[in-house]
């Protein structure tokens, strides 16, 4: 090649590389320009957005306040679900039956005396001469009467049925609201009151008694006594001298609270319709307290149907109390949290226990809880740390694919141990029923913690390995410890709202919480299908196999109609 045909050619080629390069250049810009102009348009696209989000949120600031400040109808979508009929269980009520006072309910206020003050006030008082000096308390029985934030009517009711979807049954339970009506049934001069506590002690069960007391002596100024009915039901019936009625005042049970158990004692058997009946007679008593299960329940409403019998103007009030949480209708019983809250320590141990004792450490912990498997499910959610949870109402699968002792030793492989927790009630399938019973009735349940112990060292075995395994029952340390902060509160609620239930002529009746309102309830809704179970197909067996990832062993097929207000 000619080097002027050379210099033609790279001419020609450095034009077009020229070229090329300006068309590059060009659509780079182009191309830049382009995603420049595109994201600013985002950009504003993104702003006008926002800014109309935060227009509309403040449209609707200024709606609700709007609204509410005008009494009219919350904002929001209106969507197509109703409550056509509401039914309402209706409490038995004395007035009916008895003549009763019209006086006017009113709150006394009552200051401190000494003789109410707690025992480190009154020593803090004592060393002040006899409480003059600090000024902020009177002496003698002064007190300020005032009126009720609120006075409930008999007509105000709590919807039962609160979850509404659209095209379902258009009607619902109302339960009446409890709280402190506008006339007295009885005049509080003349009341006098007995308490009793039957059956499985309970967290809880002495701040009821307190509150029940103070309500009475102090809110209502009762004029009789408050009796405490010693060991159950069977303390109506009681020779002994040590078992014969306490009085109850403010200053005997200022501390009570504090303890687990219950200062009246419990037993279960030994209910005596005759000797209650001739002893609310002979002491002149117009209210009776029954804290207890459904059993205890049971007998109340017999009590309530003695005194109709015998022309006696009493009301029968019930405070429905177990750890079991298995009483139907309320959200839950009281002692329950504070009895999930104990067994935490349990399941801890338990998993040092099983972490640090190889080779292939497991820990079981039985829990309490009767047919019911609430407190073993709460126990294990609230814990975390729980890998298999045996209830009564799931039935107890040991090997296969679905078996329980595979699912524990892979869970050994995986993390080096296991924690099991197995409620008293379980496997009553593969260990058969018993037939003996307790002396009220209540029917025993066959050993299966160290059953449990016992199949899971074996299976190990089987597998050619040594399974190292302990176990814990702590049943009665977690029903005896005092109630925690959440039950305390809600013993107050219940021996507050027992007493203005009393007062106001009602009877029959237990309290409690539903769909976290207080609640007056006719005991034999409440007793007609308590002791209740746990739904195997509802949201907290869900949530327990989310947790343990142990296999479901709940028959695909089996129709469960348990209803199940502890946790939604
Ligand atoms: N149907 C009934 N009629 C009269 N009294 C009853 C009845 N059922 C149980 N009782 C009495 O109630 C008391 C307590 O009953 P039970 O031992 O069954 O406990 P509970 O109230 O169900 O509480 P827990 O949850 O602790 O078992 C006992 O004294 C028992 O005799
Ligand atoms: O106190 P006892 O008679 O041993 O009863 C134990 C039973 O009482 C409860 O603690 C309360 O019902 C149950 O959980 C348990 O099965």
């Amino acid at each position: 090649m000619s080097s002027a045909s050379t210099s033609s050619h790279s001419t020609s080629t450095l034009a077009v590389t020229a070229a090329v390069t300006g068309v590059v250049a060009v659509s780079t810009t182009a191309l830049i320009t382009y995603l420049v102009t595109k994201r600013n348009e985002e950009y504003k696209h993104q702003k006008f957005q926002y800014e109309t989000y935060q227009r509309d949120l403040m449209i609707r600031e200024k709606t609700i306040l709007a609204r509410k400040e005008a009494g009219e109808p919350p904002t929001g979508t209106p969507i197509d679900v109703r409550v056509d009929r509401v039914y309402l269980w209706e409490v038995e009520d004395l007035r009916k039956r008895f003549p009763g006072t019209k006086i006017e309910n009113k709150m006394r206020v009552s200051s401190s005396t000494l003789k109410t003050r707690s025992p480190m006030m009154r020593r803090v008082a004592a060393a002040d001469g006899a409480g003059g000096k600090r000024g902020s308390f009177t002496s003698g029985e002064g007190y300020q009467i005032t009126e009720y934030n609120k006075l409930i009517t008999n007509h105000e009711c709590i919807l039962g049925q609160i979850i509404r979807k659209p095209n379902m049954a258009v009607h619902s339970v109302g339960y009446i609201r409890a709280g402190p009506r506008r006339h007295l049934h009885f005049d509080p001069r003349q009341v006098s009151a007995a308490i009793v506590t039957c059956g499985g002690l309970c967290p809880g069960l002495n701040n009821c008694i307190r509150e029940i007391t103070k309500t009475l002596h102090q809110l209502y100024g009762i004029g009789g006594k408050v009796y405490g009915i010693q060991a159950g039901y069977q303390g109506f019936s009681a020779t002994e001298p040590h078992l014969q009625p306490l009085e109850l005042t403010p200053e005997l049970v200022e501390d009570i609270h504090h303890s687990g158990g219950t200062v009246l004692g419990s037993s279960r058997g030994g209910f005596n319709l005759e000797a209650i009946l001739a002893f609310l007679k002979k002491k002149d008593i117009k209210q009776l307290y029954v804290i207890g299960g459904d059993g205890t329940h049971r007998g109340a409403f017999r009590i309530h149907e003695g005194c109709m019998e015998h022309g006696l103007n009493v009301a029968v009030a019930g405070i429905p109390k177990t750890i079991d949480n298995d009483i139907d209708h309320i959200d839950h019983t009281f002692g329950f949290a504070s009895a999930v809250e104990a067994a935490q320590v349990a399941i801890r141990s338990a998993k040092t226990e099983a972490v640090c004792n190889l080779p292939n450490g497991v820990g079981i912990v039985k829990l309490m809880g009767r047919s019911a498997g609430f407190i073993a499910a709460h126990a294990t959610m609230a814990s975390g740390d729980v890998d298999l949870c045996l209830v009564p109402e799931v039935p107890l699968v040991l090997e296969g694919e679905n078996g329980c002792l595979p699912h524990l030793w892979r869970r050994v492989k995986q993390q080096g141990y296991a924690v099991v927790v197995v409620a008293e009630g379980a496997g009553e399938e593969v260990l058969g029923t018993s037939a003996e019973t307790d002396a009220s009735g209540n029917k025993k349940l066959p050993k299966i913690g160290e059953y449990m112990k016992k199949q899971v060292e074996e299976y190990f075995k089987k597998m050619g390995e040594v399974a190292t395994v302990k176990y814990i029952d702590p049943s009665y340390t977690v029903r005896s410890v005092p109630a925690n902060a959440a039950d305390s509160l809600y013993c107050m609620q219940l021996g507050q709202n027992a007493v203005h239930g009393a007062m106001a002529g009602f009877t029959g009746f237990s309290v409690g919480l539903c769909n976290n309102r207080m609640v007056f309830l006719p005991i034999p809704e409440l007793v007609a299908t308590s002791p209740r179970n746990m739904n195997p197909k509802g949201r907290t067996w869900e949530r327990v196999l989310a947790l343990t990832r142990q296999p479901n062993t709940v028959p695909e097929d089996k129709e469960f109609d348990h209803t199940e207000p502890t946790l939604r």
